[in-house]
């Protein structure tokens, strides 16, 4: 059976990240992840973000790249995580999530992540470092 794919995204603004605190199911509930879902048949993977964000937070995304690894979530189910750019709108957990936090980088361990989640966020304070660098004049 062909793996499906989870998309979640670091979406980042204005130096800080994106967490959102699930709602459901049980076994997660609680437990905080880079918002997203599930790419449908015949969706890219950037197309399952944007769609996903926009059905979960209200907000028009773009997203970049992807991030380095893969990690299974159950059997045919693989999660991978991408960046994302905030297009329009104020993050609102419409679908999914209990609670949105934006993090700093000195706030990225204030929460509860998901194990896979936990894994990225050495990229994502690399990520957040670049982005608070002020970029030097040629
Ligand atoms: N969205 C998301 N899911 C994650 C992350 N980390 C992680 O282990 N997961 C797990 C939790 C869920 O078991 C699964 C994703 O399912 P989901 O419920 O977000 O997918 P979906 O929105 O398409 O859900 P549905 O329509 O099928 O109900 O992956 C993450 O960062 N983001």
């Amino acid at each position: 059976m062909e793996n499906r794919i989870v998309v979640g995204g670091v979406l980042i603004h204005h130096g800080r990240v994106l967490a959102a605190r699930r709602s459901a199911p049980a076994a997660v509930a609680g437990r905080w992840e880079f918002p997203g879902g599930k790419a449908e048949p015949g969706e890219t993977q950037q197309q399952a973000l944007e769609r996903e964000l926009h059905e979960e937070l209200g907000v028009r995304t773009r997203t970049r790249q992807r991030l380095p690894g893969q990690w299974p979530v159950r059997a045919g189910l693989v999660l991978q995580i991408w960046t994302a750019e905030l297009l329009a709108g104020d993050p609102r957990p419409l679908q999914d999530h209990s609670e949105l936090r934006w993090l700093g980088p000195d706030e990225l361990s204030s929460v509860d992540w998901l194990e896979h989640d936990r894994e990225v966020l050495p990229e994502v304070a690399r990520l957040l470092a670049a982005a608070a660098r002020p970029t030097t004049p040629a």
